[in-house]
């Protein structure tokens, strides 16, 4: 058992011959890791270069800069994360990373925008790189597009209409996340994680890291197995929001950081964080629950639970208002 490598080649338009081929393979991947590297994604090697240029522009800015466009002076969390400033497990450190969270230019009389629900709302964007804007909103729109792509084929891998999830993730809400994360301590204790066993929240997560390596995931079985770099490849895992659709059935795997192999660099990653949109309601999928057995899961929406996540790993006290857009 292991993470398994999925070629996306003919697949990636719906109808594509191979869509049922990868859906079997998706369904294995997903009963089981919940983590699988895709190849042959479409999105050219120089995109993803690009970004990793602008990610190491941005998280090299004077630490004073950084803190000026502050996480912490956005509604919506969007800018320069510190260093230590999550903890994404609770009984762990406080997470040996930063970051510059971003996402998609919502046009501002958009509602969600106006009811300034999560995600949906602007970035802040430092002046002394005007390029990054234009960058990074280009490789969400890419992102975007692979992401619904896999919601298709996770619904066909479920037996339903390729269009299952399409509603779901009308207006989405994306965080693209680009993280730095500094050498491991020497001698740090094994309560010390570049980001802490964690699983991610939303639907899918598509992640482009670099060379270095540090990614360990956690099997069923509880063992810890690398996410070895692949060169061409992503990392794809599946989020909270998967098995609740799936009543279990899929899972969303722990996972965590260490950055041990770099010989003293900086780790780079960039994930990007795909979720349904705010007020999707999350409630098993026909033929996930068995007759006269009940789900494992109360429904909830999509907002509600990344809310309460970004609350418990940020230590924020006040929840985001949820109220219903007019
Ligand atoms: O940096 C990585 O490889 C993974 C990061 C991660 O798990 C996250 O940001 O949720
Ligand atoms: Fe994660």
């Amino acid at each position: 058992m292991g993470i398994p490598v999925i070629d996306l080649s003919g697949a990636l338009v719906p109808g594509g011959p191979r869509s049922a081929e990868v859906a079997q393979q998706l369904r294995a991947a997903a009963t089981s890791a919940g983590f699988f590297y895709i190849r042959n994604h479409g999105v050219p090697a120089d995109v993803v270069a690009r970004q990793f240029d602008i990610a190491r522009e941005l998280m090299e800015l004077p630490l004073e800069r950084r803190e000026a466009l502050s996480i912490q002076h956005s509604p919506i969390m969007r800018g320069f994360e510190a260093l230590g400033a999550q903890t994404l497990d609770a009984s762990a450190r406080p997470d040996l990373k930063e970051s510059f969270y971003c996402g998609m230019n919502w046009p501002a009389e958009h509602p969600y925008v106006q009811a300034g629900h999560q995600t949906y709302g602007p970035s802040q964007w430092p002046e002394e790189l005007p390029h990054a804007q234009a960058i990074c909103e280009a490789y969400i729109d890419t992102m975007n597009a692979l992401s619904l792509r896999l919601m298709q084929l996770l619904a066909l891998s479920l037996e339903l209409p390729e269009d299952h999830f399409d509603a779901a993730c009308k207006d989405p809400m994306v965080t693209l996340r680009m993280a730095r994360y500094p050498a491991h301590p020497e001698g740090a204790d094994e309560r010390t994680f570049g980001a802490g066993a964690h699983t991610d929240w939303g639907a899918v997560t598509v992640l482009a890291q670099d060379a270095h390596g540090g990614l360990e995931v956690q099997m069923p079985d509880g063992s810890w197995v690398p996410a070895t770099p692949i060169e061409g490849c992503f990392v794809v895992n599946l989020g909270d929001m998967i098995p609740r659709w799936t009543n279990g059935l899929y899972h969303s795997n722990p996972h965590r950081v260490r950055n041990l192999h770099s010989g003293g660099a900086p780790r780079y990653s960039i994930p990007f964080f795909y979720e349904p949109e705010f007020f999707a309601r999350i409630e098993a999928v026909p033929g996930t629950v068995a007759p006269g057995e009940a789900p494992k899961y109360p429904p909830c929406t999509a907002g509600e639970h990344l809310n309460e996540m970004y609350q418990k790993t940020y230590g924020l006290k006040q929840a985001t208002e949820q109220t219903e857009a007019a």
